[in-house]
C-alpha cells in the first residue's frame, strides 16, 4: 500500500467496512480499522489506465494535494484486478444529502450562511487544485454536490479529485449529469478548467435554488422518456422574464436581508455557466467575488488570489512525469 506510513492492505482487510455508496468510479466503504481510526475506500473499476506506473505517477500528484477544503487522499493500492483509494472518511455526509435529503418533516433547513460558506470552502479547494501545479492545468473533472463532502465542523471538503484523465472515451461516467459544460458532455476528453467552472457554477445554482442538477424530469414532453433538468438554462430563462426572485430555493425565504447576497451569488454562478468557456471567470476571481460577498476581509495568509501561487505547489518534477 502506497501513502500513509503504517496503513497496510491486511488492515483494510481486517476492517470492518460498511457501504456508502456506488459512483461512476467504482464503490465507496466506510472501513473502521483495529486501532479505532475510520478511513474511506474507493474501489475502482473501469479504469482508462495504461499500466502501474502512469497510476502511480498521477496518484503521487494527488497525494501532494493537500489543503483544508481537499479531502485528505491517504494511500492508494494497485494490483491488475484491484485499485483502492483510500481517504480521510467525512463523518457528515455530502452538500447533495444536505441540500435534497430527508425531505421529511424532521428535515433541518441548509441556512444561507451555511450555504455561502460553503460555496466558499469549495471554491478554495477547487482553485487550489487549479493552481497548485505550475507545469501542469490540474483538473478537478466531477465536480458535483455528491463530491462536496462536509467535516466535524461544517467545513466543504472537496473530494473526487484528479480521476477525469483515467475516464476511458467509452465510458459512461457522468457524461450526461446536469454539471457537465457543453462542451464536455459529448466527448469527456474535453474537461478543462472552465469546465470544472461550469460545474462549480451548476454547483452554486444548486445552493440557490434548492433544485437538483440531476434529477429526471419525468414531465418531459413524449412521457416515458425522462430529461435531466438543465439547470442553468432554468435559472436563465427564469431570470430573463425578470422573476429573478423565483429562482431562489423557498427555504432560504426564512431569512431577512439576504436578498443582495442572493442575487450577488447567483451572478457569480451565471457567470461561471457561460455556454463559452472563454466568457466564465478564473476560479481565483471567484473566490475573490464570493469572499466579498461574505464581507471576509482575506488576509495575506489566505490560500487565495495572489497567495495561491505562492502556496506550496506540486513539485514540477512531480508534475512533468505525470504528462
Ligand atoms: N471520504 C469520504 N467520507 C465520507 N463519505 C464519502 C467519502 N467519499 C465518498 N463518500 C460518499 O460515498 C458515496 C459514494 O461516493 P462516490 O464518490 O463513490 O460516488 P459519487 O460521488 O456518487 O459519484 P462519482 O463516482 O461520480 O464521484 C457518496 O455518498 C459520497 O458522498
Amino acid at each position: 500500500m502506497a501513502g500513509d506510513r503504517g496503513l497496510e492492505l491486511e488492515d483494510l482487510l481486517r476492517a470492518s467496512a460498511e457501504m456508502l455508496g456506488k459512483g461512476g468510479f467504482g464503490t465507496a466503504y466506510k472501513a473502521i480499522l483495529d486501532d479505532g481510526n475510520v478511513v474511506a475506500v474507493k474501489r475502482l473499476k473501469d479504469l482508462s489506465v495504461n499500466g502501474k506506473k502512469e497510476f502511480e505517477q498521477h496518484m503521487e500528484v494527488l497525494g501532494r494535494l493537500r489543503h483544508p477544503n481537499l479531502v485528505g487522499f491517504k494511500a492508494y493500492y494497485f494490483a491488475r484486478d484491484e485499485k483502492l483509494l483510500v481517504y480521510e472518511y467525512m463523518p457528515n455526509g455530502n452538500l447533495f444529502w444536505l441540500l435534497h435529503g430527508n425531505r421529511g418533516p424532521g428535515r433541518t433547513p441548509l441556512d444561507w450562511t451555511t450555504r455561502l460558506k460553503i460555496a466558499a470552502g469549495t471554491a478554495r479547494g477547487i482553485s487550489f487544485i487549479h493552481n497548485s501545479c505550475k507545469s501542469l492545468k490540474l483538473i478537478h473533472g466531477n465536480i458535483k454536490s455528491t463530491n462536496v463532502l462536509i467535516d466535524k465542523n461544517g467545513n466543504a471538503k472537496v473530494s473526487d479529485f484528479g480521476f477525469s484523465v483515467f475516464i476511458s472515451p467509452s465510458s459512461s461516467v457522468s457524461k450526461s449529469n446536469g454539471y457537465r459544460a457543453p462542451e464536455a458532455a459529448l466527448d469527456g476528453r474535453k474537461l478543462t478548467q472552465k469546465s470544472d467552472i461550469y460545474s462549480f457554477g451548476v454547483l452554486l445554482l444548486e445552493l440557490l435554488t434548492g433544485k437538483c442538477p440531476s434529477i429526471m424530469d419525468n414531465t418531459a414532453p413524449g412521457s416515458g422518456y425522462s430529461s435531466v433538468i438543465d439547470l442553468p438554462r432554468w435559472v436563465q430563462s427564469v431570470v430573463r422574464e425578470e422573476w429573478t426572485a423565483e429562482v431562489f430555493d423557498l427555504e432560504l425565504m426564512r431569512y431577512k436581508d439576504i436578498e443582495e447576497e442572493m442575487v450577488g451569488l447567483l451572478q457569480i454562478a451565471m457567470a461561471c455557466t457561460q455556454a463559452s468557456p472563454d466568457q466564465r471567470p478564473k476560479i481565483n476571481y471567484v473566490v475573490k467575488m464570493i469572499d466579498e460577498l461574505r464581507g471576509v476581509e482575506v488576509s495575506p495568509a489566505h490560500d487565495t488570489l495572489d497567495s495561491v501561487s505562492e502556496s506550496p505547489s506540486v513539485s514540477e518534477d512531480t508534475c512533468r512525469a505525470s504528462e
